[in-house]
């Protein structure tokens, strides 16, 4: 079964000369009962994509498969299948709730709503849900503001829970809390997504993090995806100059901090991405340091679909790097 799978999804921020195309052609497919690790720098357009694939961002595409049903542009039937099968969790938690309504409430408006009614399997109360979140049950009578960081998250994951969904679009959800409340977060996760068969989006600043929690991982750099492929191969063999540059950057990272590359150079303006390969004027190994490889500047190398397992260089390498244990400081 196909929990998600998205083709060629492109969508673009204002228009004319300051037209950003934030999502260029990002075709993805998350694993049923996986989880699909996204990566980038800040500005890459991870959230971009998680946005669109929920419509909360207007988006086109050629093709969107939600738990097997098939759709070829937005649509009634389209947003009601994606309503009813995914949900999306964010850093601020506290958006999923009505400041003014207990957790309990809150909980129980989803199991009420018509998602909740479509959904199959036996009906739980928000109780339920919270110990299911290892909340105490009593959480239900207190209100968004009274509950501490990690505690609003694991209500949010409860309130999202309510719906039954399929598939769970996770964006940065840990990068607020600290490294303790972190690492409670993501064991929770992994032990609701064997529970309940969930297929998960995970998108991460983090790539220790990623690489602990993700099945398949896919880069992003300005809109496209240019690497993707199984986690370790992609955050351990690297192929790409620009996971590489972003794998070097981890020593560096402080946890939930924005990814600074080991790459003198800003990113380009998104409003104008270079000709040929978009890393070029970036890449360690391109055309700054080898002139021979003209290719870099005038052949555009394309984007990665998740099914391909594959890179987006004309001079990928399959250079084994080895990222020693004390660079992967995955929380707990
Ligand atoms: N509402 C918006 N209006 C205009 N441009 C936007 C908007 N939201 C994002 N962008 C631009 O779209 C591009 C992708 O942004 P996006 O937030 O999706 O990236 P990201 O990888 O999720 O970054 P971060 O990790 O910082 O959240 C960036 O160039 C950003 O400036």
């Amino acid at each position: 079964m196909t929990a998600l799978e998205v083709t060629d999804l492109r969508v673009q921020y204002g228009r004319g000369a300051r037209a950003v195309r934030a999502v260029d052609g990002v075709s993805l497919a998350v694993p049923s009962g996986g989880t699909l690790g996204l990566v980038g720098e800040s500005g890459s357009g991870k959230s971009t994509v998680a946005r669109a694939l929920v419509g909360l961002t207007h988006g086109s595409f050629q093709r969107l498969v939600v738990a097997d049903a098939e759709f070829s542009s937005w649509s009634r039937p389209a947003e009601a299948r994606v309503r009813r099968h995914v949900q999306f969790i964010t850093q601020d938690p506290s958006s999923a709730f009505n400041p003014r309504s207990t957790i309990g409430a809150s909980i129980a408006e989803v199991l009420a709503s018509p998602v909740r009614e479509s959904a199959s399997g036996t009906a739980r109360t928000p109780a339920e849900l919270l110990e299911l979140v290892a909340l105490d049950t009593g959480v239900a009578r207190r209100y968004p503001h009274e509950l501490s960081g990690g505690q609003l998250q694991r209500a949010s994951i409860a309130r999202a829970l309510a719906a039954r969904p399929s598939v769970l679009i996770a964006d940065e959800i840990t990068s607020a809390l600290d490294v303790g409340v972190q690492a409670g977060i993501l064991r929770l996760l992994g032990d609701l997504q064997k529970e309940l068969a969930l297929s998960i989006v995970f998108i991460s600043h983090n790539l220790a993090v990623t690489r602990h929690i993700s099945d398949q991982v896919a880069v992003m750099y300005l809109g496209r995806i240019v690497e993707a492929g199984d986690s370790e191969e992609v955050l351990v063999q690297s192929r790409h100059p620009y996971t590489r540059a972003l794998v070097d950057s981890v020593p560096r990272l402080k946890v939930g901090a924005p990814l600074r590359l080991p790459i003198q150079s800003e990113p380009p303006d998104p409003r104008h991405p270079p000709a040929g390969c978009r890393f070029h004027p970036r890449c360690p190994v391109g055309p700054q340091t080898n002139p021979e490889r003209t290719d870099c500047i005038e052949h555009d190398p394309g984007t990665i679909a998740t099914s391909a397992s594959d890179a987006a260089c004309h001079y990928a390498s399959q250079a084994t790097r080895t990222i020693a244990a004390q660079d992967t400081p995955v929380p707990g």
